[in-house]
């Protein structure tokens, strides 16, 4: 396939994070004296769509259907201070990653698009030693600008001075695909991530490990 840029989703496609969403999760829900006692698998299960829409699952759970707005910002506030403290303290850089990401950025540059909000991006990133290879990274600091919307994609393209039909999207979820069919970019979806797409169709590629994209983007595919 011919691709001349990358866009990453972060978590579940380059780092297993779930644990340490799941910890921050449960300090913030601790700090307002709310009960924290999820399962890993069940929290597994709300990643993807940013730490609004995990705190508001993680409140629905407990049949809080209608935050108070304060609540919610008391929450996000404990849960970021958490990740930043500590963003990646129980989990880690998907096998393959880190090599991936080293030889691909040789190629091509690379943009990681996330739900999470960049500041946290950039610290898990970093914990996980694969900042380095970023060309750019994109977080969803709105509401707007979160995936399936096409917003932060357009913006990885035009920074990149690509068509975002020459941008390959990879990711785990199915905001990631969404995001990918709204801008017009080429996408991936990783087998090993937390998932929640049954069935992608046949323009999706399917990567069962991270070096399968070396393969996928040979280096005499890259123009320019
Ligand atoms: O849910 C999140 O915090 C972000 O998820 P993403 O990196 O898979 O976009
Ligand atoms: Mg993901």
């Amino acid at each position: 396939m011919r691709a001349d840029a990358i866009a990453l989703d972060l978590d579940g496609t380059l780092v297993d994070s779930a644990p340490d969403i799941a910890a921050a999760l449960a300090h913030a829900l601790r700090r307002e004296h709310l009960d924290a006692g999820f399962e890993l698998r069940t929290v597994r299960g709300w990643v993807g769509d940013g730490p609004d829409a995990l705190i508001r699952r993680a409140l629905g759970a407990r049949g809080v259907s209608d935050p108070h707005p304060t609540l919610l910002q008391r929450l996000r506030r404990h849960f970021d201070e958490a990740t930043l403290a500590a963003p990646l303290a129980h989990g880690h850089a998907y096998e393959g990653v880190e090599a991936t990401l080293r030889q691909l950025s040789r190629r091509m540059p690379l943009a990681v698009v996330t739900n999470k909000p960049t500041p946290l991006a950039r610290a898990v990133l970093d914990a996980a030693g694969l900042l380095p290879w970023c060309t750019v990274v994109l977080g969803a600091d709105s509401p707007e600008q979160r995936k399936p919307a096409p917003t932060l994609l357009l913006t990885a393209a035009q920074w990149f001075g690509v068509m975002p039909s020459r941008l390959l999207m990879v990711g785990d979820g199915p905001a990631d695909l969404g995001a990918a069919a709204a801008a017009g970019c080429a996408a991936a979806l990783v087998a090993w991530g937390y998932g929640g797409v049954a069935d992608p169709g046949p323009a999706v590629w399917r990567l069962r490990a991270p070096q399968q994209l070396l393969a996928l983007l040979p280096p005499q595919a890259v123009s320019g």
